[in-house]
C-alpha cells in the first residue's frame, strides 16, 4: 500500500468516527500559525488515547511532550471534572501555544503545563507527590524514552497504563546500525520493557496520515 492509500483510509475512518471538532481544529491551526512542527498524533490516535483514558477511568494523567497541546486536549477531555493532567514541555514557545489551545478548549482548570526538560521536571513531580498517575503518555525526545518509561513506572501504581508513541519509526526499530539516537533510545526501551517484571506490554504498528509508525502500551501489574 502507498502513503496515498493510507491517507485515504485515514480520511474514511476519521469521516465516519470523528465528528468535526472546532476546538481541535483551532488548536492545530494555532500551532501551525505559530510555526510548530506537525508532529502531533493523528486524530484517530488522539481519540484512541482519549478512549484508553476513559476505559482506564483515569483521574490523573501525565504527558511527557506537549507540543501545541493537541494530544493533551484529547486526554484532558477524558478526565472527570475533578481530574488533573500534568504535561511536560521543554520549549517555552510550544508551551505557550499549548496553554492558549488548552484554555480555548475549556481545559485550563484541569491541565497544568510545566515548562522545562522532562528529566528535570519529573523529579519535581515526585517531590510534590503529584502521582500516582493512572495513565502516562510518553511523546517527547525519543533518545530519552527509557528514562521516561522508568519515571512513568516510578510515578505509577498497580493498574496504571503507560503509552509510548512513535516506537516503530518507519520500521527502523529493527535496525541496530542506523546510528539514529531516536531509534537507539527506543530499542533500549524495548530491551528494558521485555525484562521488566512489573509491567506487561505490547506494541502495535500503525500506518496512516503520519506514515508507518506504532505505539507501545504497557500495564503496570505490580506495586511500584
Ligand atoms: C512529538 S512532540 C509532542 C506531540 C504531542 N504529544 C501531540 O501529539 O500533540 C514532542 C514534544 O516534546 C518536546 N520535548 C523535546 N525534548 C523534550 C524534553 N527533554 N523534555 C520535555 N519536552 C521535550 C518538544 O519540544 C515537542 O514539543
Ligand atoms: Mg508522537
Amino acid at each position: 500500500m502507498s502513503q496515498d492509500q493510507w491517507n485515504a483510509v485515514d480520511r474514511y475512518l476519521i469521516e465516519h468516527l470523528l465528528p468535526a471538532d472546532p476546538q481541535l481544529d483551532a488548536a492545530l491551526l494555532a500551532s501551525d500559525t505559530a510555526g510548530l512542527p506537525a508532529i502531533n498524533v493523528a486524530p484517530n490516535q488522539g481519540k484512541l488515547l482519549h478512549l484508553l483514558a476513559r476505559v482506564a477511568g483515569a483521574r490523573r494523567i501525565l504527558e511527557i511532550g506537549t507540543l501545541g497541546g493537541y494530544s493533551t486536549i484529547w486526554l484532558g477531555r477524558a478526565l472527570p471534572d475533578d481530574g488533573r493532567l500534568i504535561t511536560l514541555e521543554a520549549d517555552p514557545a510550544h508551551a505557550a501555544v499549548a496553554t492558549d489551545n488548552l484554555a480555548r478548549a475549556g481545559l485550563a482548570d484541569r491541565v497544568d503545563v510545566r515548562v522545562g526538560k522532562a528529566l528535570e521536571t519529573l523529579p519535581l513531580l515526585e517531590a510534590e507527590n503529584a502521582g500516582p498517575f493512572d495513565l502516562v503518555f510518553i511523546d517527547a525526545d525519543k533518545p530519552s524514552n527509557l528514562e521516561y518509561f522508568s519515571w512513568a513506572l516510578r510515578l505509577s501504581r498497580r493498574g496504571s497504563v503507560i503509552v509510548v508513541d512513535n516506537v516503530v519509526r518507519r520500521g527502523a526499530i529493527i535496525d541496530a546500525t542506523t546510528g539514529d539516537p531516536s531509534v537507539d533510545g527506543t530499542r533500549r526501551l524495548f530491551e528494558h520493557v521485555s525484562a521488566e517484571p512489573r509491567v506487561t506490554a505490547t506494541a502495535v504498528q500503525t500506518v496512516g496520515g503520519k506514515g508507518h509508525d506504532g505505539f507501545l502500551l504497557a500495564l503496570v501489574t505490580a506495586d511500584v
